[in-house]
């Protein structure tokens, strides 16, 4: 008699399809996902759960592989089995779906995509997983944390161990390291910004928000959703970490001497900063050119600015190392480099399992020849601010000394390192030099 099949949960199939997209297509979760979640017509609790699934089990799965490869005798897995088994651990380690809702749908998955013959093999490794909390099966598959702390905690919170190691080296010792690796898997706060001059905080209060601890223009979205909230959706606010705030206030606000009307973004896209540095343009008087490499991400920035009044801000689609502007114009400048994104694990589920520490090395150069063609960007006396959203040193406070290294005429006036487990925030960087005005 023929086996009679359940339907195969919505959330869960979709949750599958987006670890499919990201592993086998090279997808970034955060892009498929309101796709994949549109498709199979998902929406609250149900879009919430495939959310939480598909992004826990991609983050996470540097342990559940290993938790997973401890209950196989051979280790080898289709990579479909390996992705649905890597799902049901989640929900049973890290989530609280009873065992057999778990395991149960977790066949069903198997069934439907694979077919019948992995079934088994999915059924008996998920009932092995739930025998142990996360912390015993930790305990079994990590290296000891006493004798090799940085092993453990690659392992315990799942982080490749060359991440975890320049990450420890970032924050100077390894005492807040395991906070920031935590911090690291948790989802980020949504946090809005008003910008200035076209919205207010009070109207993001007004919406649910509540006011940011630094950023003046910064409001916390806790469990809403920004595109519910009007100021949005006119352009007038935008979803904005509050670090990425700072970062163009550190820029917008530093004390400059004379001329303040010419300001450069020269890595501008998709527009974030650019859209707060042009909302204050507006409101000082000045104009901001807003450049970036990628035609496709300059066109994002110039719809960033449809709130903004006309003139203030040109979008520019060109080459940061081969500027289209006569060198020592603009009196500020900043340069959100491209970057590792090392310091922003928490939105990017996969990009922890993606990075090299090859792309670390030629990331360093480029950042360098943008932070110089900034200088040369910039008047005597003008200012720039060179930015990270990594906390790598290579790509942060080394950059600059090998930048300051070999000019005369620049002067370092101050940095901060922002993490995710101190201010919440993602881990960006910025430096401000001034050129000097005698040079
Ligand atoms: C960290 S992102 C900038 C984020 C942006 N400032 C924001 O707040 O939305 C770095 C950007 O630099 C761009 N980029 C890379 N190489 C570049 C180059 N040679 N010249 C200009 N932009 C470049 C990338 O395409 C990317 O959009």
């Amino acid at each position: 008699m023929a086996e009679r099949r359940r339907p195969v949960d919505r959330p869960r199939r979709a949750a599958l399809d987006v670890l499919t997209a990201v592993r086998a297509d090279g997808a970034y979760a955060n892009l498929v996902l309101p796709q994949v979640l549109r498709k199979h017509r998902l929406e609250g609790r149900d879009a919430g759960l495939a959310t939480e699934l598909a992004s826990g089990a991609i983050r996470m799965h540097g342990l559940y592989d290993a938790v997973i490869d401890a209950c196989l005798t051979k280790p080898r897995l289709q990579p479909e089995v390996r992705d649905v088994l890597r799902l049901g651990v989640h929900q049973l380690l890290s989530m609280r779906v009873p065992d057999h809702a778990a395991i149960s749908t977790s066949v069903d998955l198997v069934r439907a995509v694979v077919g019948q013959g992995p079934s088994g093999l999915v059924n008996a490794v998920l009932r092995k997983v739930s025998r142990r909390s996360l912390e015993d099966w930790v305990a079994d598959v990590a290296p000891d944390r006493a004798a090799d702390l940085h092993g453990h905690l690659a392992v315990a919170q799942s982080h490749p161990l060359w991440v975890v190691d320049l990450l420890a080296e970032a924050l100077g010792s390894d005492d807040e390291l395991e906070a920031l690796l935590a911090a690291d898997n948790a989802a980020p706060r949504v946090t809005l910004v008003a910008r200035p001059g076209l919205a207010e905080v009070a109207e993001l209060e007004a919406a649910g928000a509540v006011a940011t601890e630094r950023s003046p223009y910064g409001a916390v979205l806790a469990g809403g959703d920004p595109s519910a909230v009007p100021a949005v959706v006119e352009g007038r606010a935008g979803v904005q970490d509050e670090g990425s705030q700072l970062v163009a206030l550190a820029m917008a606000d530093a004390p400059i001497e004379g001329r303040d009307e010419r300001w450069l973004d020269l890595c501008a896209g998709p527009g974030g900063k650019a859209a707060l540095l042009g909302a204050l343009a507006a409101q000082r008087g000045a104009r901001l050119v807003a450049n970036e490499r990628q035609p496709h991400r300059a066109a994002l920035v110039a719809s960033a600015m449809a709130a903004l009044p006309d003139g203030v801000v040109d979008v520019l689609a060109g080459d940061g190392t081969r500027p289209a502007w006569v060198p020592g114009t603009f009196d500020r400048v900043l340069v959100d480099a491209p970057c590792s994104g090392l310091g922003a694990l928490r939105r990017r589920p996969e990009s922890r399992w993606r990075r090299t520490p090859a792309d670390v090395d030629v990331l360093v150069g480029l950042q360098q020849v943008l932070l110089d063609v900034a200088l040369e960007s910039v008047r005597p006396g003008g200012l720039v601010v060179y930015a990270t959203c990594s906390p790598v040193l290579a790509e942060t406070s080394r950059v600059v000394e090998a930048v300051l290294g070999r000019r005369d005429d620049t002067d370092l006036v101050g940095s901060f390192q922002l993490w995710p487990h101190r201010e919440g925030t993602d881990a960006m960087y910025a430096a401000t030099l001034r050129r000097r005005a005698t040079a």
